[in-house]
């Protein structure tokens, strides 16, 4: 067992949150499962299940529910797997319970409105104790909670403390890839949930085959290109958690992002679905930073005007058709 990662804090007890508690008792690690609805919690801690964000699955006996963050002092790393929005009241509750230096995972996909702050930032600003780290990649909850093989990248600026995280909380079926190219992987992961709305929207209308993938080829050049201005590596974002998580994300109703998009193609209008899509949440702030570093990003760009209300699903489609044809780059 690796030494020092011996129990592990979840905090938020969503889909994705409980998926991984489960994830991190089957790398044999003990877990504290946090989330903010005490009812809840106290019915999961009774039927050893989440009924309401990942039915059928049950919990592991090394998963211990709360509704009281203070249960997470002692722990060795927490996971953060609250919706980005709200990452950043929620790690500064957490703040006064951790150790110094505790490592603190982020496991959302976006970016903050309002500051344009990457998740790792918003970590560093509202626990300046912790040192922040990331999780991503192309994993649906429903998929790692049933065990079914999956591979996601695990990055922190210590390459060293990545690669202790990686081995402390991968499994047969939950394979963890390390990397110090935190930037790299939290470009990916807030960046294809935008794109994933597109790529449902040409589902949605019914394009075809052929443009869904034309789609999710230019969307990953806008990822490249973005991700190159704000200081990525190639290799991250030609890795799981960019080309990876674009490629799933983009391509089956089971993504949360792609079904929006799927809604709007087919209705024309926003119907909120009430289920969490990152991307229609991150939009705004993806094409503000790409505008702040002369990023051209057609696709993102159209998606944003469609969730603002100031374009239809005809007139997005048509002045992405209309752009004049170029070198491919
Ligand atoms: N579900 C997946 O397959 C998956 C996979 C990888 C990453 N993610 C990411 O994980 C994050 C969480 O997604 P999820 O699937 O668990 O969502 P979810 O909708 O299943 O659950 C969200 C949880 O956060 C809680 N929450 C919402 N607002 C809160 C607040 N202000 N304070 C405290 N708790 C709050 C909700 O009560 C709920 O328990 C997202 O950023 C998502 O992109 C999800
Ligand atoms: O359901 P989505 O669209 O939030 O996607 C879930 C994961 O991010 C896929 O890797």
């Amino acid at each position: 067992m690796p030494a020092g990662f011996a129990s592990i804090g979840v905090v938020g007890a969503g889909a994705w949150g409980t998926a991984l508690a489960n994830a991190s008792a089957r790398a044999g690690r003990e877990v504290v499962l946090w989330g903010r609805d005490a009812e809840a919690i106290a019915a999961m801690a009774r039927s050893r299940e989440n009924r309401l964000h990942l039915p059928g699955v049950e919990l592991a006996p090394a998963v211990t529910p709360t509704a009281r963050l203070a249960d997470l002092a002692g722990v060795d790393a927490v996971l953060m797997v609250v919706p980005a929005q709200a990452s950043r009241a929620v790690a500064g509750e957490l703040a006064p319970h951790l150790s110094a230096g505790i490592p603190l995972v982020t496991c959302a996909k976006g970016i903050e409105r309002g500051t344009s702050l990457f998740m790792t930032q918003v970590l560093a600003e509202a626990c300046p104790e912790a040192t922040p780290a990331i999780l991503s990649g192309p994993s649906f909850a429903a998929d790692v909670a049933a065990g079914l093989p999956t591979a996601v990248t695990l990055a922190a600026r210590d390459l060293d403390l990545a690669e202790g995280l990686a081995a402390a909380l991968g499994s047969g079926s939950f394979r963890l890839y390390h990397s110090d190219d935190v930037r790299g992987v939290e470009i990916g992961g807030a960046a294809k949930n935008v794109l994933a709305i597109a790529a449902g929207i040409v589902g949605g209308r019914g394009l075809g085959a052929s443009a869904g993938a034309a789609l999710i080829a230019r969307g990953f050049a806008e990822l490249m290109r973005f991700g190159k201005a704000y200081g990525a590596r190639a290799e991250t974002l030609t890795g799981l958690s960019g080309l990876g998580d674009l490629i799933l994300t983009c391509s089956t109703a089971q993504s949360r992002n792609y079904a929006l998009g799927l809604d709007l193609g087919r209705a024309g209008g926003l119907h909120p679905s009430g289920r969490l899509a990152e991307g229609a949440l991150t939009a705004s702030a993806l094409v503000a930073m790409a505008d702040a570093r002369g990023v051209d990003m057609p696709i993102a760009r159209a998606v944003e005007a469609v969730l603002a209300g100031r374009s239809d699903i005809e007139q997005a489609i048509g002045s992405l058709l209309a752009r004049p044809q170029k070198a491919e780059a």
